[in-house]
């Protein structure tokens, strides 16, 4: 593409230099820059992209976009923000991909991946092509792409649409994180559909506040376009938790149709009757499209409301209730959420994603349904994180578990000593064991439990890796725990 296309989608910029320079990619970390690339200089949190230029042009970047006066062998277009100017450039340089694909968008501060895997399967299951980017991957049919962040950068996003697109998706569903929406990640993205889970602490290392966090996830709902309101059948949707109080103030922020989902309150999409079971949960769908009763192996009432909010989606999609539950009933679970790490032991063993004080709340509630035995629970919380959590979540850990084992998840670059001084904070000296290294935690809690008793590994999930001062190294909750019920035979 000619710098000149670029240059003409930004209003405010000025340009030094030969316009007729054909760009062959966009790139906004020097250290990936390619020759024919064009090089966006960002300020950052910890660095100024400006000071990396010298890197950018030695590995053959072809045009900047910058912030500052500087001098250059090559056209500079000088931009008041170089941030915004990233996002309107992607979308350009991609071809509008979000134009042409129905994107559907999931804010919360729990169940977003989940509830994502469920919409992409239904919509799969319902013959409607489906591509997803979320905190484990990024899917495109069968293969499968590693992605840095839960909503990874703008030139990344919308290169995976345009891969998408190519690969014939006609839809794709992401998980907008409030530190994206803030930081306008999802800047040029045309959403259809914008889903809420729920909102509960996190993140306040970041956000500060609970108003900032959800004024952040506000964003998703405010930025569904009107212009989506050409055609019926292609109405911008807001889907929201009629039981979250924050659903109010998305309701107001948005131009779009809204579809209520919820258990606790009357909603458009609702799960009556519920009883969980050994094997899942039962309940009655009741829709704006009918009714059906539904059998799933998903469990807990966190799950329900997972399902109905993927079934909100798919019915605005216009996929029919019956298919629906056809989906529902067959969705075996998500990777590393309540995953059953089944070795041939005596007691049941769980790995599961919970880290924050409300989904651990959820998780250690739904087990202690399904446990005769005694419930223990392995958790840990991560460094350079909202400190805040970490004694709620222990204090947590302490009330729905029989036996608390904290240990460490993700240092990064704190001391694993302190997160647990941090989270021991929150047990006024109830009962606890503390095993900072996670291998022998897990091993711990294994060779204690007895017959019909259940272990649950929090905050780990999908994840294989521990990290600890930049560095990642191996480790996956469902390995160590398999190799400790081994060991212990
Ligand atoms: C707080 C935060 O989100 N920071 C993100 C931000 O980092 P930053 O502002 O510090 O970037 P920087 O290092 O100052 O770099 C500035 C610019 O210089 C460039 N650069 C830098 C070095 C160099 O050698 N050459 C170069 O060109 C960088 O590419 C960048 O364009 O921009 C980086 C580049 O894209 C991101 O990787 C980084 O995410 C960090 C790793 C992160 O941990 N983010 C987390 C908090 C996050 O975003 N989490 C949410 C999910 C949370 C949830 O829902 O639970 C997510 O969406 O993943
Ligand atoms: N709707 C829900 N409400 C509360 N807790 C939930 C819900 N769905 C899942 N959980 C719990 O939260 C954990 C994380 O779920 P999931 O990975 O789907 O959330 P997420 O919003 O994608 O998280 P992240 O922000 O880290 O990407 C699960 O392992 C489960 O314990
Ligand atoms: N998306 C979350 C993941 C947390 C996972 C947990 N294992 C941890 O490291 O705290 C975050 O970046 O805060
Ligand atoms: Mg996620």
């Amino acid at each position: 593409m000619k710098l000149e296309k670029l240059f003409n989608s930004l209003v405010l910029a000025d340009v030094i230099g030969n316009m007729n320079v054909e760009i062959t990619g966009i790139q906004m970390d020097s250290r990936e820059v390619k020759p024919g690339d064009l090089f966006i200089a960002l300020k950052g949190f910890t660095v100024d992209g400006h000071q990396y230029i010298p890197q950018a042009l030695e590995q053959g970047a072809v045009a900047l976009v910058v912030e500052e006066d500087i001098k250059a062998p090559v056209p500079v277009m000088k931009v008041p923000d170089s941030k915004r100017a990233l996002a309107v450039i992607s979308d350009v340089f991609f071809e509008h991909p979000t134009r042409e694909l129905k994107l559907i968008g999931l804010t919360g501060t729990n169940g977003k991946t989940t509830t994502s895997h469920l919409i992409r399967r239904m919509l799969e299951d319902a013959g409607m092509a489906t591509g997803l980017i979320g905190t484990m991957n990024m899917q495109i049919g069968e293969k499968t792409y590693p992605v840095k962040n839960t909503t990874p950068e703008v030139i990344e996003l919308q290169r995976g649409f345009r891969q998408m697109k190519d690969a014939g998706c006609s839809h794709a569903v992401i998980e907008a994180s409030s530190h994206a929406l803030h930081m306008g990640r999802t800047r040029g993205c045309r959403f259809r559909t914008a889903l809420f889970t729920n909102l509960t602490q996190d993140h306040l290392d970041y956000h500060e506040t609970m108003e900032n966090y959800r004024d952040a996830k506000a964003l998703l709902f405010s930025q569904l376009e009107n212009s989506y309101m050409d055609q019926r059948e292609d109405q911008a949707l807001a889907i929201l938790n009629v039981d979250e109080e924050a659903s109010n103030h998305f309701a107001q922020v948005t131009p779009a149709q809204v579809i209520t989902y919820g258990i606790d309150q009357p909603a458009d999409v609702m799960a009556e009757e519920i009883q969980y079971h050994a094997g899942g949960t039962r309940f009655r769908l009741t829709t704006f499209k009918g009714s059906m009763d539904v059998d799933m192996k998903l469990m807990g009432k966190f799950s329900v409301y997972n399902a109905l909010a993927a079934t909100a989606v798919a019915l605005g999609e216009g996929v029919s209730l019956e298919q629906i539950c056809v989906s529902l009933e067959s969705i075996q679970g998500v990777d590393g959420r309540l995953e059953a790490v089944d070795a041939g032991q005596s007691f049941t063993v769980i790995v599961d994603y919970a880290h924050t004080p409300d989904s651990l709340e959820n998780v250690l509630k739904t087990v202690s349904e399904i446990t005769q035995g005694q419930v223990w629970c392995v958790v840990g919380c991560g460094g350079d994180r909202d400190r805040t959590k970490r004694p709620l979540m222990a204090a947590i850990g302490a009330q729905y578990s029989d036996h608390l084992v904290i240990t460490s998840d993700n240092p990064r670059t704190e001391d694993p000593k302190q997160i647990i001084a941090d989270m021991e904070e929150g047990l006024q000296g109830k009962e606890k064991t503390i095993i900072m290294d996670r291998g022998e935690a897990i091993q711990f809690a294994i060779k204690e439990a007895c017959p019909g008793d259940l272990v649950l590994i929090a905050g780990k999930g999908h994840e294989t890796y521990q990290e600890v001062n930049g560095i990642r190294y191996e480790f996956d909750d469902r390995k160590q725990a398999r190799e400790a019920i081994r060991a212990c035979r």
